[in-house]
């Protein structure tokens, strides 16, 4: 595999009012990214934080904030969260078919990473175009549980779209997110996907280090031919 592991601990598990502590934690534990995600209540029945606590956590931190907007008007979001200190802006496919390309080069401008993520339900093939475009997104979230809590179940039947997409993409960063950890890992990392979100499987455990390392060698050890 020409890509490498990014394991990213959700910190939607953490302890909120310790996130700067419990983000820290993560990293010294060695967590690559921190996912962050951001929730309206009305792209999903969810509400979580926004930039104010990016802002925030960004001052006890340099760590790369991949941000996972679950919000039904993203570009209204870019300024914040960049004027905040987000590193990558992970938009939703369903609420930017029209204005991807403006999205993404707005992200750009900003200094972020643009990411497009799609839903259970959305077919793979919606992300061809951004992946392709002249200005293209540089990685792919593959929902694995619909959006807008932790601690569900995988889908692993979404590992045709991480495979789809890792045949066509031998470089391209997959993101998986939502019910990753040591049972599901290695359906994951076989499939193709390289950047690994796991909420609950790493919080709930007794030594969250261990589960992050088992998370990386799943990944490393993976080699789908492409
Ligand atoms: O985006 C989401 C949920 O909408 C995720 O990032 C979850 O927070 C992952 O949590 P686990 O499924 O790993 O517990
Ligand atoms: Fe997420």
């Amino acid at each position: 595999m020409v890509v490498s592991p990014k394991i990213a601990p959700s910190m939607l598990s953490s302890d909120f009012a310790n996130l700067a502590a419990e983000a820290n934690r993560m990293i010294d534990l060695g967590a690559n990214w921190l996912h962050m995600d951001i929730m309206d209540g009305h792209f999903v029945p969810n509400l979580t934080i926004g930039a104010p606590v990016i802002e925030s956590l960004r001052k006890h931190t340099n760590a790369y904030l991949d941000c996972h907007l679950m919000v039904t008007n993203p570009m209204d979001y870019v300024e914040h969260m960049a004027k905040a200190g987000a590193s990558g802006f992970t938009f939703h496919v369903e609420v930017a078919k029209e204005n991807w390309q403006q999205l993404v080069q707005k992200i750009k401008s900003a200094g972020m990473r643009p990411a497009v993520a799609l839903k259970p339900g959305t077919p793979v093939e919606l992300v061809y175009p951004l992946v392709e475009g002249t200005t293209p997104v540089e990685m792919v979230l593959v929902m694995t549980v619909e959006p807008g809590f932790g601690g569900q179940k995988f889908m692993p039947n979404m590992m045709d779209k991480v495979r789809a997409l890792r045949h066509k993409y031998p470089t391209l960063d997959i993101q998986v997110d939502g019910g990753l950890g040591p049972s599901t890992i290695d359906t994951a990392a076989a499939a193709g996907a390289n950047c690994i979100v796991a909420g609950s499987s790493v919080f709930g455990a007794p030594e969250p280090g261990d589960v992050i390392s088992l998370l990386r060698t799943s990944v490393e050890k993976a080699q789908p031919t492409t």
